[in-house]
């Protein structure tokens, strides 16, 4: 028989197989092989194991970055402190360390991590860690052992031990070749940073788990977030968290993109209320498992305008940092999440009036709010 044709009568049921997080694999195991680590034959690759009545074993990687500690608080408040365990590489704070479980984990040890999940019977895993935009740019070697051999660990645990898995990707895995306004869910991405292809990469290993080995892998490409109690990691939308500090603190802000620069942003309530939404969608209203999520979308000199409505003597002034500039001119402008909102409900509750509002109260710049009115 000409391979075309035998590879089509093999792998073409395995293709059309629907988006559902369903069980079994369409092909044999004897024929598929185990998992990359070679778990018994007869392994069990169904997803998430607890029943519905039960709440979730919840573990956070990389938790200590701008976005884990809120997600705990979240995950906590539905599902109860003791279910959820945030895990990082670093040291965390007093009020972090005392507000639930924390362990540590480094994504790296693979051992680890398996005996992680096991022993505090782990059914659903959020993978947080990476090395962002710009410093993955600075530490290229590093971003990719985090971003990429770490996730396969992740992947492989998730696989294994049965857990649902969420890993977020960005508007950053789309580049210079994408349609930039608006960037729908499918469509060329060739980014140009180790960060975008990294997130790339987690997407298509994430969907070919999930249909190759019935993975419930969960994703959405968040924009860049905006948050007031934690500070980012080093990403290209930082300006976007910083300018308040400044406004409120000293008045005057110098932004490191051009005035000009549209990017999609997103409050950091709305980003964890959508991680948290997806998550517990029904498997059969995911018509993907790859989504956009969007809020807004603004220059530094749109935001800087909103911001002078509140603080009267805000002063922007602009000193352009090269490498961040060429990777946010490679970005979405405007991201389409139709899918999401058709698929799962998705809706944001924050543009750009309220997170400046919100934002600038966290600073406490009531009284310059107050006088401005
Ligand atoms: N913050 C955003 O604007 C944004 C936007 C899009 C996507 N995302 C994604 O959301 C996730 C969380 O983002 P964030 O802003 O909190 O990131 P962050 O950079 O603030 O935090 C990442 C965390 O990963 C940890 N980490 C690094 N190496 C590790 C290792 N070997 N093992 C375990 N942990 C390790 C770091 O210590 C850090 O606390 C990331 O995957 C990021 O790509 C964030
Ligand atoms: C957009 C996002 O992935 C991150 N904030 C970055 O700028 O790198």
């Amino acid at each position: 028989m000409p391979v075309i044709r035998m590879l089509r009568r093999v792998v073409g049921p395995m293709l059309l197989r629907p988006a559902c997080g369903c069980s079994t694999s369409v092909l044999p195991v004897r024929f598929l092989g185990t998992s990359p680590r070679q778990v018994a034959a007869d392994a069990n690759y169904h997803s998430a194991s607890f029943s519905e009545t039960d709440h979730p074993r919840v573990l956070i990687t990389g938790g200590l970055g701008q976005l884990g500690v809120g997600l705990a608080n979240l995950l906590r408040k539905r599902f109860g402190k003791d279910n959820v365990i945030l895990s990082d590489i670093r040291k965390p704070p007093d009020h972090v360390f005392h507000s639930g479980p924390f362990i540590y984990s480094d994504i790296l040890d693979y051992k680890s991590l398996r005996e992680i999940v096991v022993n505090n019977r782990i059914t659903w895993l959020f993978h947080y860690s990476a090395l962002l935009s710009a410093v993955g740019e600075a530490n290229v070697s590093l971003a990719r052992a985090v971003n990429i051999t770490g996730l396969h660990n992740i992947l492989d645990v998730a696989a294994e031990h049965s857990v649902r898995l969420f890993v977020p990707s960005t508007i950053g895995a789309f580049g210079p070749t994408s349609p930039r306004n608006p960037t729908p869910d499918v469509c060329i991405q060739r980014p140009r940073t180790i960060y975008g292809v990294s997130k790339v990469h987690a997407e298509l290993m994430g969907e070919y788990y999930h249909y190759r080995y019935g993975l419930d892998f969960r994703c959405l490409r968040y924009p860049g977030i905006i948050s007031a109690d934690s500070q980012p990691g080093g990403g290209t939308t930082d300006y976007a968290v910083q300018i308040f500090h400044d406004a409120a603190k000293h008045g005057k802000f110098e932004c490191n993109l051009d005035s000009s620069t549209r990017l999609p942003m997103m409050y950091i309530s709305d980003c964890l209320r959508a991680t948290l939404e997806v998550m517990e969608a029904p498997a059969e209203s995911l018509s993907m498992r790859t989504y956009n999520i969007s809020a807004m979308s603004f220059t530094p000199q749109e935001l800087a305008l909103e911001v002078l409505k509140h603080i009267p003597e805000f002063e922007i002034t602009y000193n352009v940092d090269a490498v961040r500039q060429a990777i946010a001119d490679s970005w979405p402008m405007n991201f389409d999440d139709s899918n999401a909102r058709k698929d799962w409900g998705w809706r944001h509750d924050f543009d750009l009036p309220e997170l400046v509002t919100t934002m600038l109260n966290f600073y406490g710049s009531n009284t310059r709010v107050a006088r401005a009115n």
